[in-house]
């Protein structure tokens, strides 16, 4: 994920040199450095020194550990802590941190990287404008950003636009599976599908009409579309991706209950 942020910032013009970079990874270092020509360090709290914003952006098992290696240099600095970290409840930061201190919940996604991520934001109370601000810019650089009002709301967030990708992308793949088994060459099977899934989400997002209604569109009576639709329909979609997202939904809503819980 910090790799798809850091591609889509530079993308936006943001100067390599004013990102720094912490990865305890030798290789993920030398990549990260010849790649995008940004300063990348061993330690965190050398990553740190003197940031005005710091994003945290390592797994959730992580979180208390990185959390406690970089509080002594966050309390000094008093940065604004952006967490891309889902399932990571703002007070077990501020725990972590032993100091309170401004944190916006991010949940972005990985079309960051194409400048295309879709990004839901938490501020907890003592995020100031000039802090929702900053938040903003950074990840608006990266797609489009929406506030949640409540905390919890950033699990259902997970659920929808930061696991997402990974729905449509299986969707893909079944579609692309499927031409072939019809008959159509690989290559063929796969770029159809592709550029069939981007010209339905530019529709989507370009026109004023709901899916619902673009769908109606391609479907004509008695025709193909029809068909597929009744096969979908038989297998109850709605219900399916329903019992998806909340079990997504629901596995990070366990985290924050795990995480919480943790000393
Ligand atoms: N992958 C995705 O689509 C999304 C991921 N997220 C969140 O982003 C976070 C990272 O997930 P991924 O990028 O998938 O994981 P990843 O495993 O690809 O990247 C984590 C990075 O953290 C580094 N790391 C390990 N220990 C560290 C330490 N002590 N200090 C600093 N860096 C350390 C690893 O070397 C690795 O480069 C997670 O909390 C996840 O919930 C959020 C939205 C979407
Ligand atoms: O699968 C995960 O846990 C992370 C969070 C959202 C997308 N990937």
């Amino acid at each position: 994920m910090a790799t798809s942020l850091i591609a889509g910032l530079i993308a936006d013009g943001q100067a390599p040199d004013s990102l720094q970079i912490a990865d305890p990874s030798q290789d993920r270092r030398n990549s990260l450095e010849s790649r995008f020509g940004v300063r990348a360090f061993a330690q965190n709290a050398d990553a740190i020194a003197g940031a005005e914003t710091v994003v945290i952006c390592v797994k959730p098992q992580l979180a208390a550990a990185v959390c406690r290696d970089i509080a002594t240099p966050l309390k000094s600095g008093r940065p604004l802590v952006i967490s891309v970290m889902a399932g990571v409840p703002e007070q077990a930061m501020q725990r972590w941190f032993g100091t309170t201190l401004p944190i916006v919940r991010a949940m972005p996604n990985t079309p960051a990287m194409v400048q295309s991520g879709a990004i839901g934001l938490h501020a907890s109370p003592e995020v100031d404008a000039e802090g929702r601000n900053r938040a903003e810019t950074i990840l608006r650089a990266v797609g489009l950003i929406r506030w949640v009002a409540d905390e919890t709301q950033i699990d259902a967030v997970t659920a929808i636009s930061g696991s997402g990708p990974a729905y449509f992308f299986l969707f893909m793949e079944a579609m692309e599976a499927a031409g072939i088994d019809l008959g159509l060459d690989a290559e063929t099977a796969r770029l159809l599908t592709i550029q069939t899934a981007l010209g339905a989400a530019r529709m989507a997002m370009e026109s004023d009409a709901p899916p619902s209604r673009l769908r109606e569109q391609v479907t004509s009576p008695g025709g193909t579309t029809e068909r597929a639709l009744a096969v979908f329909n038989g297998a109850d979609l709605h219900d399916l991706v329903a019992r998806a997202a909340t079990a997504a939904r629901d596995r990070a809503a366990e985290l924050s209950h795990t995480l919480s819980e943790q000393s």
